[in-house]
């Protein structure tokens, strides 16, 4: 059978992207079939409603948000429709650990109508940081987003009945990660929002990019929705103007950064 191959991601500063992007471009090729692409990384794509069919194989990925599928994905996650598609579920963590979010992904998928055959936890530069798994993925990713893509090319054209994939995760999944403050309490960073300095040049580039459409294009300083601190206005400013200045924030992006250095490889699940 011939099918459709469908990338969907959504990626505040790219790296789920660079992943999905892999995956589907040596799929792709190797079926001599061009790549659909669906960004829902921001608000207008979102809203649209989307079905697939048994035609389809659809490669999907989000980041790792307190070690669950974000949270704010989920209404539009548990809308789409599989209708039998195929589907490989993809998670990108920032080299802390992944935890549930990619048995999470799976099974909003399995209860869409995909059959998940193949799932993947890659590594990508902590959305807080621009240490922590800096500039991952990197070179010895996307060698093994090539040999992941062969193998489920390979699984597709040797197996008489695709199963369902098993993968790394608890049920039911653990509770979100929480940050903890130096006295070792939970704190809750939900609330932490960018402020701006005065190498702002009110290009407006923040609007675009915020992926809740929260940033206020009359004025870019303030905010008129929620933020999720997905780092995309602050890695994307050409004039490094955003920042964050919570303490508690702060804190937590430093201890991961001294806790997580040693580098995580990416785990396959065929
Ligand atoms: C709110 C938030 C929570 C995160 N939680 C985790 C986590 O629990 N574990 C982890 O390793 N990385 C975590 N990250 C880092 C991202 O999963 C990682 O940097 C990912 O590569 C970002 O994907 P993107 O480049 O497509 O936006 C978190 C990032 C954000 C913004």
């Amino acid at each position: 059978m011939t099918r459709s191959i469908r990338a969907m991601y959504f990626s505040p500063t790219g790296t789920t992207q660079k992943i999905i992007t892999g995956i589907a471009g040596t799929i792709s090729k190797h079926f001599a079939q061009e790549t659909h692409t669906i960004d829902f990384t921001l608000p207008e794509e979102r809203m649209k409603p989307i079905s697939f069919s048994r035609d389809d194989i659809v490669i999907i990925g989000v980041p790792v948000y307190a070690g669950r599928v974000p949270n704010v994905l989920l209404k539009y996650l548990t809308s789409i429709m599989g209708n039998d598609a195929l589907a490989i579920a993809v998670v990108l963590y920032g080299n802390r650990n992944y935890d549930d979010a990619l048995i999470e992904l799976r099974d909003i998928l399995n209860n869409n109508g995909f059959k998940v055959i193949a799932g993947g936890a890659f590594i990508g530069e902590h959305s807080f940081s621009k240490t922590l798994a800096q500039n991952r993925p990197d070179e010895k990713d996307m060698n093994i987003v090539e040999d992941f893509a062969n193998q489920i090319i390979n699984k597709m054209r040797t197996s008489n009945e695709l199963q369902t994939v098993n993968v790394k995760g608890n049920q039911p999944y653990r509770n979100y990660y929480k940050p903890i403050n130096k006295e070792g309490i939970p704190v809750d960073i939900r609330k932490v929002t960018p402020k701006t300095n005065d190498r702002c040049l009110d290009c407006k580039l923040c609007v675009t990019v915020c992926p809740m459409g929260s940033i206020d294009p009359e004025d870019v300083t303030k905010l008129k929705g929620i933020c999720i601190k997905c780092g995309a206005c602050i890695k994307k400013c050409p004039s490094e103007a955003k920042y964050y200045d919570d303490q508690d924030y702060l804190r937590h992006k430093q201890e991961l950064e001294l806790e997580f250095s040693s580098r995580n490889e990416p785990e396959l699940f065929l």
